[in-house]
């Protein structure tokens, strides 16, 4: 797969051409990489072009320095959207990947035809809470909270069904590298929308799970009403509801994108 290469970064991406159909543009959350997404590309790269991307710190991108902040990874985006000519995209984001979009939707509005914020909040949980987690990962490393982080991502039910495939995405949650995450997680922790909601003008959907504890519903209410053109709608699962309900997810970005 490809690398981009701008500023202190390399960014490893994908871009499935379908010509003639819109852009859609998938970011990831803290601790995964673009594979998250396998199950939307399976069915969605029939009506769309797809770009997915491991953000700066994930998968194969490079890690440089931390800590890391939102404009940062927004501008990492935008950087590879004018690389490849791509003007105006839909752009999916989920929990942290849905901090971006939101940052994108409110400073650089004009990238964008549609907007989708799954599984996110204009402002994610305490800076103590983050703070304790970088120092856990950086004292005893992405194994020591892999189960409670798989525990928050699925629900109990998908975990005993679906054991490979959540096996598969725990073991690229512990190749995570340390450092990267770790300065991610700060992007959480500082992240903050609630004063610049109002500046989106795309047309958003929000989904949140109705079983997730980080990101909940009354995050995407807060969302909703702060964003003039929006709507919200509830996708059964946990955080990675994209992973758990891929049908689910995958009608509703199409019900909502069209095409
Ligand atoms: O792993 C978690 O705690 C859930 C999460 C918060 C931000 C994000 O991207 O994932």
């Amino acid at each position: 797969m490809p690398f981009f290469e701008h500023n202190d970064l390399r960014t490893h991406y994908e871009f499935t051409q379908n010509p003639g159909r819109p852009v859609l543009v998938f970011s990831n959350s803290l601790g995964a990489t673009l594979t998250m997404w396998d199950a939307q590309v399976a069915e969605l790269a029939a009506h769309y072009s797809i770009l997915r991307y491991d953000a700066r710190g994930h998968g194969a991108s490079s890690v440089p320095e931390g800590p890391y902040n939102v404009e940062q990874l927004s501008q990492d985006l935008l950087a590879l959207l004018d690389h490849l000519g791509l003007e105006r995209v839909h752009l999916c984001g989920l929990s942290m990947g849905g901090a971006v979009a939101q940052w994108i939707g409110a400073n650089a509005g004009d990238r964008l035809a549609k907007l989708v914020l799954a599984s996110t909040a204009a402002k994610f949980g305490t800076a103590a809470g983050w703070n304790e987690r970088i120092a856990t990962v950086l004292e005893d490393g992405m194994v020591s909270i892999a189960g409670a982080t798989m525990e928050r991502w699925f629900t109990e039910g998908f975990r005993w069904r679906e054991r490979e495939l959540v096996a598969k995405v725990r073991q690229e949650f512990e190749s995570c590298d340390p450092l990267g995450y770790t300065a991610a997680c700060a992007v959480v922790r500082d992240a903050d929308s609630r004063g610049s909601l109002e500046r989106i003008t795309a047309p958003t959907l929000i989904i949140f799970g109705p079983q997730d504890s980080t990101t909940t519903g009354i995050d995407a209410g807060f969302l909703a009403e702060h964003i003039a053109d929006s709507k919200v709608t509830e996708v059964d699962g946990a955080h990675l509801l994209n992973i758990e309900h891929p049908e689910a997810f995958n009608r509703a970005l199409r019900e909502f994108l069209g095409g």
